[in-house]
Order: structure tokens, then sequence, then C-alpha cells
């Protein structure tokens, strides 16, 4: 089977057999051998921040002085708690989420790559629409990353 996000089509001129990227709708001669890139994605994400985050303030706290330790067990609960349906992503993004996108339940919005930082691009990107991510550490803190599209 075609690796997820192509779809094989025929040229109506040539008829030749061609593969097209349906998140780009780009299309290629060459048979896809790896999932097709999204180009542009949205998430939303559950931020705990920590004293040593490149910004240790949030709407939530004016000054934020938990352990990274203490902010990666916290934010391992919070993921607990979701695959357990113990509580929604939204719920505790909403109420927990040290980044100013908690207001919109960690929404992100659409963001291509070479818009968000490295670590958490990488795995993003990785995620197929629908997947919880395991705790990403950037700059800011650790996250889980929701794929919504
Ligand atoms: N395009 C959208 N929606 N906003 C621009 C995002 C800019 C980008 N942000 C990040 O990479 C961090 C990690 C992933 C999410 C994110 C959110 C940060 C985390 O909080 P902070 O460390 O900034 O206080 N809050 C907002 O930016 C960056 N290149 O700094």
């Amino acid at each position: 089977p075609l690796p997820e996000g192509w779809e094989m089509r025929t040229s109506r001129s040539t008829g030749m057999t061609y593969f097209l990227n349906i998140y780009t709708k780009k299309s290629q001669w060459e048979r896809p051998e790896a999932p097709a890139d999204a180009g542009e994605i949205r998430c939303r994400h559950i931020l705990v921040k920590h004293a040593e985050s490149r910004r240790p303030s949030s709407w939530r706290e004016e000054s934020i002085t938990r352990t990274k330790e203490e902010a990666l067990e916290q934010l391992k609960t919070y993921r607990k708690q979701i695959v357990g349906n113990e509580a929604t992503f939204v719920d505790l993004a909403t109420k927990f989420s040290d980044c100013s996108s908690a207001k919109r339940g960690g929404d992100l919005g659409m963001f291509k790559r070479g818009q968000m930082q490295a670590p958490f691009e990488e795995e993003a990107f990785k995620l197929k629409v629908g997947q919880l991510s395991k705790p990403v550490e950037t700059d800011s803190g650790f996250h889980i990353i929701l794929r919504t599209m």
C-alpha cells in the first residue's frame, strides 16, 4: 500500500501513473516511500513551564518556580488522565497550560515548519491527525501535543 497521505492518479494526457500528496496537492512521478509531508498542520498543546523556562511566567502564575522534574511529572500526570479518559485534553489545557493558547483550549492554529522551536516541530510533524505526543522539551518548558489537522 501507499504510505499515508498519498493517492495514486493516472495522467489524463499520457495515461501514466503519478502520485498526489493529498495535503499539499503536489504530485510526483516516483512512487513515494515515506508518509506525505503535511506542509502545514494544526495542533493543541499543554505547556508546563519551570524555573529554567525561557519565560518563567504565564497567565496562571506571575513567577513560575517549580523545578524541571516537577514540571515533567505534572505533565505526565495530565497525559495519564487524558489517555485514561479521566479528563479531556481541552479541559486540562484550558485550566493548566502555561501558554496563552490555554484560553483557546491549547490551540496553536495552523503552522508550517520553521515557526515553532525545533523539538516541538519535529515531534508535531511526526504525529498523525488525532494522535497525542509523548512529553517534549523546548526552551519554553515541557509540552504534550495533540495534532488536530
Ligand atoms: N504560531 C503561533 N501560534 N504562535 C507563535 C509561536 C512562536 C514559537 N513558539 C514556540 O515555539 C513555543 C513552543 C511551541 C509552542 C510555543 C508557544 C510559546 C510558549 O511560551 P513562551 O516560552 O513563548 O512564553 N508561546 C507562544 O509563542 C516560537 N518560535 O517561539
